[in-house]
């Protein structure tokens, strides 16, 4: 579980995250909107740590992040996941080497602990057979795979997604959709994902927090996002011709 209370987050004399309160539910796929520029990159780097919050408290489980030791911080470091925008595989390296980089940062496994490992995250985004490609043999969606198998592939309890479906097509984006939600409710993990694409929320949604101008303007499930009245969401959400033809199709009964 993460708790977030009264985040802010200040450049200078700007004001990005202007008191930010939520929480994070373990075993559920917890999605972060808004429109560009909102705060939702600056929002994700301060639950990474890689911002320090200018006022207000970060909780992992409990205990709050403020009061992390830098070896405290670093423990906590190896119980996250990322998933980049765009994968962020390493080009050079195959995809073997490419997921087990964060067991040779972090751990001391032996070269078959490792091996093992591979293989059953490889077999768990159904790549096996996949070690010895480079990301650039490999498709969009395969690379994404790769990403999440990397993700997790030191057993991570929060996993943070950045845009993971960017650049894939709308199928391929539900396959990588659902295998993130299926691995979150397998390990309990609690993830958070920051997303444009509205199929995501209404597929995954299981809590949605809506970010405005750096205030947190509204949260619910996908099943409340259907019924909102709050204009601001239901303008984002509808902003799509698609989308809003749906709403008002459901509106009518169809
Ligand atoms: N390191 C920084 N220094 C100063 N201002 C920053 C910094 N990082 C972000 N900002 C500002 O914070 C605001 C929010 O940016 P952020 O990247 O979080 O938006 P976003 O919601 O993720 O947008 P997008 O959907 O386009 O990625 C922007 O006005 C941006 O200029």
């Amino acid at each position: 579980m993460i708790k977030v209370e009264n985040l802010h987050k200040s450049f200078g004399d700007v004001n990005v995250l202007k008191g930010i309160d939520t929480q994070f539910i373990r075993g559920k796929t917890n999605l972060v909107i808004g429109q560009s520029g909102s705060g939702k990159t600056v929002f994700l780097k301060c639950l990474l740590g890689l911002f320090e919050p200018t006022k207000g408290d970060i909780y992992f489980d409990d205990k709050t992040y403020r009061d992390f030791s830098v070896k405290q911080r670093r423990e906590l470091r190896k119980q996250m996941g990322m998933v980049f925008q765009g994968g962020a595989l390493f080009d050079s390296m195959t995809v073997e080497e490419n997921i087990k980089f964060p067991l040779r940062m972090f751990t001391k496994q032996s070269q078959a602990e490792m091996q093992n490992r591979v293989e059953e995250v490889l077999d768990r985004v159904n790549l096996d057979g996949a070690n010895q490609k480079f990301p650039a043999e490999i498709s969009g969606g395969m690379q994404k795979r790769v990403s999440i198998a990397r993700a997790i592939v030191n057993k991570p309890k929060f996993l943070f997604c950045d845009e993971p479906n960017s650049g894939l097509d709308p199928r391929t984006a539900t396959v990588i959709d659902n295998l993130i939600q299926e691995i979150t409710k397998e390990n309990q993990i609690t993830t958070i994902i920051n997303t444009h694409d509205m199929n995501s929320v209404f597929e995954i949604g299981e809590k949605i927090i809506y970010l405005q101008d750096g205030i947190l303007a509204w949260e619910g499930t996908k099943d409340e996002i259907h019924k909102t009245d709050n204009k601001a969401v239901t303008d984002f959400v509808y902003s799509s011709n698609l989308f809003r033809k749906v709403k008002i199709a459901q509106q009518k009964g169809y």
